[in-house]
């Protein structure tokens, strides 16, 4: 029997009101939250602190870093990286949680994080394009200029998570803000592919994020889904001009203790002469937090479905099983039963 196929809209939610400190709209943003999280898992934020004009310099930025020379993008190789910063070339990974045959990823990414000294897990230097390069001479004050910029929103949003669940407002502060916590800003090329090519499905296999949050920018050409659990299908979630996605990860859905979901996605390559970027920025926080059942997320009379976890043994653990055998990174966990159960049935608008 055929699967009918649901309407899955991604909401969208306008946080201004919520950051100029309006105590009803504080309350309605939160209540959003909380209705998109317990319910498809992303949604996408509007009105938010990051302004047009970062956006559009940064966008503009990693365009023109993409379109440098190979050979000068493997000097900056993330397989030469001890901490998994810099460049991923194409295909550099394979990943599709559901599809044992899936092709290679076809995008390019570049990755920063905070600079630490090396020693910790993910601690040590980002490795950066030479400026005098075509279009590099600013590229690290611009990238890092974003990096300031969503890392400031993403700790809003935690506010607001915090707010969701019913927590005091600052609940997160601490895990969100520690200046060795661990963020990643990972930017993404995604060349365009002939009508017929086949695998053209795989701009990113499909997987979930395996942090906390996560908050995406993309620009105009769409071809990010995510996948109706129940029903097995894939829905677009449309590009709204600098508008973040924002999702959560494992690591907040086992927080939460499964109340929020980590929801499965994947990126559809574009179509001939169309190229996509995007750029996600991964906020997993203290690498010392101890992760266990949130107050108000386990139902009177049950028990916590998961005990306690440090995010760093979570990371090191899926930092492990992601890396292919070329130190790409995957943002894969191993799959479960149930989602190898679930049959993927492509939507077409
Ligand atoms: O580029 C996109 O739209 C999504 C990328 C993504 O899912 C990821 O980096 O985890
Ligand atoms: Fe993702």
């Amino acid at each position: 029997m055929a699967t009918e196929v649901p309407t899955v809209k991604i909401p969208i939610v306008d946080i201004s009101g919520y950051l100029t400190g309006d105590q009803a709209a504080k309350k309605a943003c939160a209540a959003e939250v909380r209705d998109a999280y317990e319910n498809q898992g992303f949604l996408q934020i509007v009105g938010h602190s990051v302004s047009p004009d970062i956006q559009a310099r940064f966008l503009a930025a990693v365009t023109a870093f993409f379109k440098l020379p190979l050979e000068a993008k493997k000097r900056i190789a993330q397989d030469n990286s001890p901490c998994y910063r810099g460049y991923e070339r194409i295909a550099g990974q394979k990943l599709d949680e559901l599809d044992d045959n899936a092709t290679e990823d076809q995008k390019e990414g570049f990755s920063i994080r905070p600079e630490r000294p090396l020693g910790r897990f993910l601690a040590g230097p980002n490795q950066w394009p030479d400026p005098s390069l075509p279009g590099m001479s600013t590229f690290r004050e611009t990238y890092m200029e974003y990096f300031d910029a969503v890392h400031s929103l993403s700790k809003n949003v935690f506010r607001l998570i915090a707010l969701s669940l019913d927590l005091d407002e600052k609940h997160f502060d601490e895990f969100a803000a520690d200046p060795d916590g661990i963020c990643l800003c990972r930017s993404h090329h995604y060349p365009p592919t002939p009508k017929d090519a086949t695998g053209r499905t795989r701009g990113v296999g499909a997987h979930t994020d395996f942090g906390a949050l996560t908050l995406l920018l993309q620009d105009t050409v769409g071809g990010l889904e995510v996948l109706h659990k129940p029903t097995g299908t894939w829905h677009a979630v449309p590009p709204i001009e600098g508008a973040y996605v924002c999702n959560i990860g494992d690591l907040m859905q086992r927080w939460t203790n499964d109340r929020y979901r980590s929801t499965m996605h994947r990126v559809i390559s574009p179509l001939s002469n169309t190229d996509r970027y995007s750029c996600a920025f991964f906020n997993d926080g203290k690498l010392d937090q101890i992760v266990e059942a949130l107050p108000g997320c386990v139902p009177e009379g049950e028990k916590a479905k998961y005990g306690p976890l440090k995010v760093e043994d979570h990371c090191i653990k899926r930092y492990q099983q992601s890396y292919g055998a070329g130190g790409t990174v995957i943002e894969a966990p191993v799959k479960t039963k149930m989602e190898s159960m679930i049959t993927t049935q492509q939507v077409v608008a």
